[in-house]
């Protein structure tokens, strides 16, 4: 196909996601069953366009004035990749396939929109309804960590440590010009290639099928680094979904002591089974929701309770465009009662002096702070632990003092955000359960 056929079928799928309010992959993927002759190429092309399109949504929409699928790829083509009019001009004019051509209002949006009088969450795209609580955790800076969550991400790998270093992966994934992450000490980072570049499918690399490696955030990996697992512990993961958390804490384990991965929605294990069988960990015990309580045999016994919190991911924003403009307050509320909800379960299971580690992919200080000041006012015999200790001994580093965000006058928790630290957006409070009974009045 030609760039122009491209932005052609791009134009399309904005439409289908539109109009049908389908996720994003699915109208990629029902085009690309609709359109057989498209070559890998052509769909990775495709797919990127459709992704930027909808990474900087608000920004392309104000600069033409129009926020229809046509305007979005036109801007996209433009403000993403880089292309200027008399490219999309003379491709339009020369290539089967293409779009109509530009009309004059489009050829001069195209050449001199600019963002100069656009608001804050318009130049960060962000939705105009999240920007004060973006501006409550960024103060000025939210415009910038907007932004910075708008651009793509790169693929971070985990090694695993069960089976293979750092120095071996690297050298396996030479040729996808894999690097050292710059802050956990077992990530890989793939950089990101712009426009049409393909992604690097790591899964058929040998040392995949190998379980060297896992595909996983840097952000994530820290916050299960800090988390403080240690071997020969007892620890349960409870909100562990497909275990991306569940195995690097095995990994940080060294297969002694017990791990204990559940999730409330069995369907959220996928392929769990299979990837515990890849990392060679053998101290995991997945438990699936059931009639009788699957963990009561856990309760006020465990040294360290993971909560890898349902939330509304704004962290993820970079990966998953089309959820920012889909989240609404209905949401934000209904996350905010698991939170609770899910925070008050797993006091259950602390045994005193144990720690809770609370997680989010999310930057937005009602899921985070607000949370996590909540559950200390409800709970006297939960503490704050400062992440700077957590991160010399989970990461053998010093913490940069930006990645610390004040819970009140409580104490500190760790915020990670592509403009900080070059992650995923992640919020993690550890918390430890005192060891003396709570003052009376104050009982869990
Ligand atoms: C952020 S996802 C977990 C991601 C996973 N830990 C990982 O690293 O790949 C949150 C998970 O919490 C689960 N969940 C929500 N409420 C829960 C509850 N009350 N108890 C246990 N799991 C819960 C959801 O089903 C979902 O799979």
């Amino acid at each position: 196909m030609t760039p122009a056929a491209r932005i052609a079928a791009a134009i399309d799928v904005l439409t289908d996601v539109e109009t049908n309010r389908r996720p994003v992959q699915d109208a990629l993927k029902a085009w690309g069953l609709a359109h057989r002759f498209a070559g890998s190429g052509d769909r990775v092309a495709i797919g990127n366009l459709v992704f930027d399109a909808l990474r900087r949504r608000a920004s392309i929409a104000w600069r033409m004035g129009s926020d229809s699928p046509r305007a979005l790829a036109l801007g996209a083509f433009r403000w993403c990749w880089g292309k200027d009019v008399a490219e999309i001009d003379d491709r339009f004019a020369r290539e089967a396939h293409a779009p109509a051509p530009l009309t004059a209002d489009e050829r001069v949006a195209l050449s001199e929109g600019s963002l100069d009088t656009a608001p804050g969450w318009v130049q960060g795209d962000v939705p105009e309804w999240l920007m004060p609580s973006l501006e409550r955790t960024f103060g000025e800076r939210a415009t910038a960590e907007g932004a910075a969550l708008a651009g793509r991400a790169p693929v971070d790998l985990r090694v695993n440590t069960l089976k293979a270093d750092r120095e071996k992966v690297l050298e396996a994934l030479a040729d996808l010009g894999a690097v050292a992450g710059e802050h956990s000490p077992v990530a890989v980072r793939i950089p990101v290639g712009e426009g049409a570049a393909k992604p690097p499918h790591v899964q058929s690399e040998l040392g995949f099928g190998r379980g060297w490696f896992e595909v996983q955030d840097e952000g994530s990996q820290i916050a299960a680094l800090i988390a403080g697992a240690r071997p020969g512990q007892q620890v349960l993961d409870l909100c562990a979904g497909a275990g991306g958390k569940t195995l690097a804490l095995a990994a940080v384990m060294d297969n002694r002591g017990q791990l204990y991965a559940y999730d409330s929605d069995k369907r959220r294990f996928g392929d769990i089974l299979d990837r515990i069988g890849r990392s060679g960990a053998h101290n995991i015990q997945v438990r699936a929701p059931a009639k009788a309580d699957p963990l009561s045999d856990l309760e006020d016994r465990m040294d360290l309770v993971l909560v890898d919190a349902p939330c509304t991911g704004t962290g993820t924003w970079r990966r998953r465009p089309d959820a920012k403009w889909r989240v609404g307050p209905n949401a934000l509320a209904m996350r905010m009662g698991q939170q609770d909800e899910v925070l008050e379960l797993a006091i259950r299971y602390v045994k005193p002096g144990g720690r809770l580690v609370y997680i989010t992919c999310s930057v937005l200080p009602e899921e985070n702070e607000d949370r996590i000041a909540g559950f200390l006012d409800r709970h006297a015999d939960y503490r704050l632990v400062d992440p700077a200790g957590a991160w010399v001994s989970g990461l053998g580093s010093a913490m940069p003092a930006s990645f610390a965000t004040e819970v009140g006058e409580r104490g500190r928790a760790l915020r990670l955000t592509p403009a900080t630290a070059g992650t995923d957006g992640f919020f993690v409070a550890l918390l430890e359960r005192t060891v003396q009974k709570p003052a009376a009045g104050r009982e869990r």
